[in-house]
C-alpha cells in the first residue's frame, strides 16, 4: 500500500487528498448506522492511520456526532510532533483531543480505531496493548467498532495478530484489500469489510502488478467444466483414482465420485482385491480395476488415455507405495498428490521435487498444515509466503488447505480462497477436494486454474450442502454447484480499475 500511495502522490494526487478521501469513506460507513447526537471516540495513533482518524473525527462532528479524539502517542511526543499529512489533519480538527487512556471508551456508541494501519511493524505491547484491550472490552459491552484500513494489531501482509489486536465490527480499507484481510486470523478481526476508492488509479495497479488475488472466476471462468455438445466420455477426459485396501477405501470413493461430478468423463478406481466389491458397489458409474499390488497399480497408471490421476487418499504409508507414485510422476498424466502421497514424498523430497520439475504435465500438491510441515519443514512465514515458497521449491502448484486456503504457482502467482466454511471441516472433505481437482485436470484444465476452481467449487458445495453435511453430501452438492453455472467474472491480477480481487501486497 505504501508504494501505491507513493506512486499516486508522484502522479499528482496529493497525500492530503488521499487522506481526506479515506476519512470521508470511513465516516460514510459509520453514518449508514448512526445519526447526529451519537457519542463517538476516535482512537488516533502517531502515523497516517491516525491522520485518517482526525479527518473522520472532523467529518463526524460536522455531521452532528458528539466526538472526541483519544490520541495515543509515544512517551514524550505531542500532537505538534505529528508529521506530514497526519499533522495537517490534526490541525484541521477543531474538537476535543485527550491523551488516550482505557476509560475514554466507556459509554461510547461508536469507536473508530485509527491506531495502527499498514505501518504496523512490530508487536503491540504496553499502553497500546491496554488501549486495544479496552476497545475490545467496550465492544463486548455494546459499542460498535470501526477499523480504519486494518484492525490495529493485525499485520496487513500476513493476517497475523501482532501481540494483540482490535476486533472490529466493520473495517474500511482503501484501494485494494490486503492479504491480512483475507488470511486468518486477520479476516475474523475485520468484521464486515468495505473497500473504498480514494483516488489511487488503475495505472498504479498496473505498475505495482500485484501477484496475489482473492480466488474468483476471473482466474478460471474459462476453465469451467462445461462440456461441448459433441463431447464424449473420452474427450471429457479419463482419470484414475488409486484406492487403499478395504478399511481405507472410503477416501478414494469420495475422490472418484468428486472427479466424475467435476468433469471427468470416466473415472477408473484402481483397487486392492479386498476392496473391489465395496468400491464397485458404491457407484455404478465407477470403472473398477483390481490392482493386486503396487506393480499392478503402476501398470494401470501407464494406460495411455489417462489424463489425470489422484494419488494419496487412503493409499497407504508402506514402503511399497512409493514406486507406484514414482511411476506416475514419470508418466504423462496430470497429477494430484494428496494425503498419503504427500507423506510418502516427504520421506524423499529431493527425489519427489526433481521428478515433478522434470515432467511436462502439472502436479497439484494439496497439503493441510500437518502435511505441509512434513513436506516443507524449513519453510516459514505467512501462509501466502509459505505456499509460494513451497510451490517454488517443489515445482508443483501448492494448495495449502484451511479456512483461508492458498493456491500458489511456482511462478509466484497466488490466490486466497474465501468461500470455504466450517461445513468443510469434516472427515473426507479433503478427499472430495482432491477428486474435484483430478476431474478438472482430466478435463484438460491447467493445474493452477484447476486447483483454484476446485477450491472455489468445494467451498460452494459446502455452502449448498450446509451444516450437518458429511463429505458424501459435499461431493453430491457439486451437482448443484455445476447446475448454477459459472459466476460472473471480475478480473483478477493487474490491469484495470475494476479488478477488485487483486490484493495489494506492498
Ligand atoms: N497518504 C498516504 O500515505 C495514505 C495513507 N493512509 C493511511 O495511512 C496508514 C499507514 O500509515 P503509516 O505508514 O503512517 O503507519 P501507521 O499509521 O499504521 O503506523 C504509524 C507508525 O507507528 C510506528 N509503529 C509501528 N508499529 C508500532 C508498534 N507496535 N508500536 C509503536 N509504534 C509502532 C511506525 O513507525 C509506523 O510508521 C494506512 O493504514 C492508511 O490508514 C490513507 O490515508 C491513504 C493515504
Ligand atoms: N474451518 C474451515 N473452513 C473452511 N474450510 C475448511 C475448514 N476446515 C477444513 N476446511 C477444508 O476442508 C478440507 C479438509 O481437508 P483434509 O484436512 O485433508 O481432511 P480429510 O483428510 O479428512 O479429507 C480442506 O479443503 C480444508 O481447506
Ligand atoms: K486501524
Amino acid at each position: 500500500m505504501g508504494r501505491a500511495d507513493a506512486l499516486t502522490i508522484a502522479g499528482g494526487v496529493s497525500g492530503e487528498r488521499l487522506m481526506e478521501n479515506a476519512g470521508y469513506a470511513v465516516a460514510d460507513v459509520v453514518c449508514v448506522r448512526f445519526n447526529q447526537g451519537t457519542r463517538a471516540v476516535v482512537l488516533c495513533g502517531m502515523g497516517n492511520n491516525g491522520g485518517d482518524g482526525f479527518v473522520i473525527a472532523r467529518v463526524l462532528k460536522q455531521r452532528g456526532f458528539i466526538v472526541r479524539v483519544a490520541l495515543a502517542l509515544p512517551e514524550g511526543m505531542t500532537a505538534r510532533d505529528l508529521k506530514g499529512d497526519a499533522a495537517g489533519a490534526e490541525r484541521a480538527w477543531r474538537g476535543e483531543t485527550l491523551p488516550a487512556e482505557p476509560g475514554l471508551f466507556d459509554g461510547m456508541a461508536v469507536i473508530v480505531d485509527a491506531l495502527y494501519g499498514a505501518g504496523l511493524s512490530r508487536d503491540v505491547s504496553g499502553r497500546d496493548g491496554e488501549l486495544i484491550a479496552a476497545v475490545n472490552a467496550a465492544r463486548a459491552r455494546g459499542a460498535r467498532v470501526y477499523a480504519v484500513d486494518l484492525p490495529s494489531g493485525i499485520d496487513g501482509g500476513s493476517g497475523e495478530v501482532r501481540g494483540t489486536a482490535v476486533v472490529a465490527d466493520e473495517t474500511v480499507t482503501f484501494f485494494r484489500r490486503k492479504p491480512g484481510h483475507l488470511l486468518l486470523p486477520g479476516r475474523t478481526h475485520c468484521g464486515r469489510l468495505h473497500l473504498a476508492q480514494i483516488g489511487i488509479g488503475p495505472k498504479v495497479l498496473a505498475e505495482i502488478a500485484p501477484t496475489a488475488a482473492a480466488n474468483g472466476p476471473a482466474l478460471w471462468a474459462g476453465c469451467w467444466p462445461d462440456a461441448a455438445i459433441d463431447s464424449h466420455k473420452y474427450s471429457r477426459g479419463t482419470a484414475l483414482v488409486a484406492s487403499g485396501p478395504l478399511l481405507s477405501c472410503g477416501a478414494a470413493r469420495l475422490a472418484a465420485e468428486a472427479a466424475l461430478r467435476a468433469g471427468a468423463g470416466i473415472v477408473t478406481v484402481a483397487t486392492p482385491p479386498d476392496a473391489v466389491a465395496t468400491v464397485a458397489a458404491w457407484r455404478a458409474a465407477f470403472v473398477v480395476r483390481p490392482a493386486a499390488d503396487r506393480t499392478a497399480l503402476a501398470e494401470l497408471l501407464g494406460e495411455p488415455r489417462l489424463r489425470a490421476a489422484v494419488l494419496g487418499p487412503g493409499l497407504g504409508l508402506g514402503d511399497d507405495v512409493w514406486p507406484a507414485i514414482r511411476a506416475a510422476l514419470k508418466g504423462d498424466m496430470a497429477l494430484v498428490l494428496d494425503a498419503d502421497a504427500i507423506t510418502q514424498a516427504s520421506r524423499r523430497p529431493d527425489e519427489a521435487f526433481a521428478l515433478i520439475k522434470a515432467r511436462a504435465a502439472g502436479v497439484v500438491l494439496t497439503p493441510h498444515e500437518g502435511e505441509f510441515a512434513r513436506l516443507f519443514p524449513d519453510i516459514g512465514g505467512s501462509k501466502l509466503d509459505r505456499a509460494r515458497a513451497a510451490a517454488a521449491q517443489s515445482g508443483a502448484v501448492v494448495l495449502l488447505k484451511g479456512p483461508d486456503t492458498v493456491i500458489a504457482h511456482p511462478d509466484g502467482r497466488a490466490v486466497i480462497n474465501e468461500n470455504g466454511t466450517a461445513v468443510l471441516a469434516t472427515a473426507g472433505s479433503g478427499d472430495v477436494l482432491a477428486g474435484i481437482i483430478g476431474g478438472l485436470l482430466a478435463a484438460g484444465r491447467p493445474a493452477f486454474e484447476a486447483a483454484a476452481l476446485a477450491a472455489w467449487m468445494h467451498g460452494e458445495a459446502g455452502r449448498i450442502a450446509g451444516p450437518g453435511s458429511i463429505a458424501d453430501e459435499i461431493a453430491g452438492a457439486l451437482r448443484d454447484v455445476l447446475a448454477k453455472g459459472c459466476p460472473e467474472a471480475k478480473a483478477t491480477f493487474a490491469g484495470g480499475a475494476e479488478e477488485e480481487n487483486v490484493v495489494a501486497t506492498d
